[in-house]
């Protein structure tokens, strides 16, 4: 039995941090041992010039605490009227890697993002000639289709022509939930790869539903029916160069959460690398992880790896039932239960 390992630092490809108040305990959570991490734009309102997208970057450095260094990598919002001047601009700093497709209305804070990609084919030819990446949140809007669907349904519908449309454009499908979503993403070109989150690997529907509803397990895309759940961890542990980690922590304070319409989005910002650990364990592949979550993400960004390392060990932890965000508090995944690797 395997009790301590090595890898290299590991990145986040796909982090929430928010704002204001919240920004100096997910910035702490998330530089505890992650050297880089893809920062979500969906602010209220949201990141959608190069200016606001770089007054984040300056109030996320601002939090980081000492010693580490943690470098944030951001991400600009689309929406319709994105653009092609915008896109050279903001992938000229340095500092802006992607941008993000939200179909509008699919998910938390996505009612500026966009109504039909065709809008943002100027944007899309500008990324693909300077080489910035898209990140896309993959689920069909209409709301007469099934949640469980809308992300297969989205492949065929906007994916697929898009990525035709767009042979040279990086793209990554971000916090894929489906089999449809490893078996598409494998069938295509280098150009394309996907993000999973921790909790999609250890989840499924029934985790969410089966003997109570556990607000906490909502998030979108919806943890869907356990053999996509073995999909998913079939493709994270493959050590795949497509698959590469990617949190999606995604917090939102206790009283949001359990409520009569609550938000969707889970943290596991805490115990990121802990959890899929826990995972890969389980699953005899921990001779994978560093792939998944320390080479695979800075190889299709055309980064270098981190060039120190982090040690994990087998060791018993107990999740704090709730962590403070900002004024509020947020109940992390795994609450007031064990995790069993910790990263010292
Ligand atoms: N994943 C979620 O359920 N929520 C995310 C948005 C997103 O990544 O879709 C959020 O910002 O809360
Ligand atoms: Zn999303
Ligand atoms: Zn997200």
């Amino acid at each position: 039995m395997t009790d301590t390992i090595s890898i290299t630092r590991p990145d986040d490809w796909h982090i929430h941090l928010r704002d204001g108040q919240a920004l100096k305990d997910t910035t702490k959570d998330v530089s505890r041992y992650m050297g880089r991490a893809i920062i979500m734009p969906n602010l209220v309102p949201p990141a959608t010039n190069t200016e606001n997208t770089l007054a984040y970057y300056d109030r996320i450095k601002s939090h980081i605490p000492e010693g580490s260094n943690f470098e944030p990598l951001m991400v600009l919002y689309l929406t319709n009227k994105t653009s092609p001047e915008e896109i050279k601009k903001a992938y000229a700093t340095g500092k802006i890697v992607a941008a993000k497709l939200y179909p509008a209305g699919a998910t938390t804070n996505s009612d500026s993002g966009v109504t039909d990609v065709k809008l943002i084919y100027p944007a899309l030819k500008a990324m693909q000639e300077v080489g910035m990446k898209l990140l896309v949140h993959g689920e069909i809007t209409d709301s007469h289709i099934d949640i469980f669907d809308r992300e297969a349904l989205f492949l065929e519908q906007v994916l697929s022509p898009l990525i035709k449309d767009f042979p040279n454009l990086k793209v990554v499908l971000e916090h894929i939930t489906t089999k449809d979503s490893v078996d598409f993403v494998n069938a295509q070109n280098e150009n394309v790869a996907a993000t999973i989150t921790a909790h999609h690997l250890m989840f499924n529907r029934n985790h969410m539903l089966a003997g109570g509803i556990r607000p906490h397990y909502y998030c979108l895309p919806i943890l869907k029916r356990n053999i996509h759940q073995d999909a998913l961890v079939k493709a994270a542990t493959s050590g795949d160069q497509k698959f590469f980690l990617g949190t999606d922590s995604a917090p939102h304070s206790k009283d949001k959460k359990e409520a009569a319409c609550g938000c969707a989005g889970s943290y596991t910002a805490h115990a990121s690398l802990e959890l899929y650990a826990e995972v890969f364990d389980a699953n005899n592949a921990l001779d994978k992880l560093e792939a998944f979550a320390s080479l695979n993400g800075p190889l299709f960004y055309g980064l270098n790896p981190n060039s120190d390392k982090v040690t994990l060990t087998k060791q018993s932890w107990t999740t704090p039932n709730t962590l403070p965000l900002g004024d509020d508090q947020v109940v992390p995944i795994k609450s007031g239960e064990d995790i069993h690797w910790l990263v010292k």
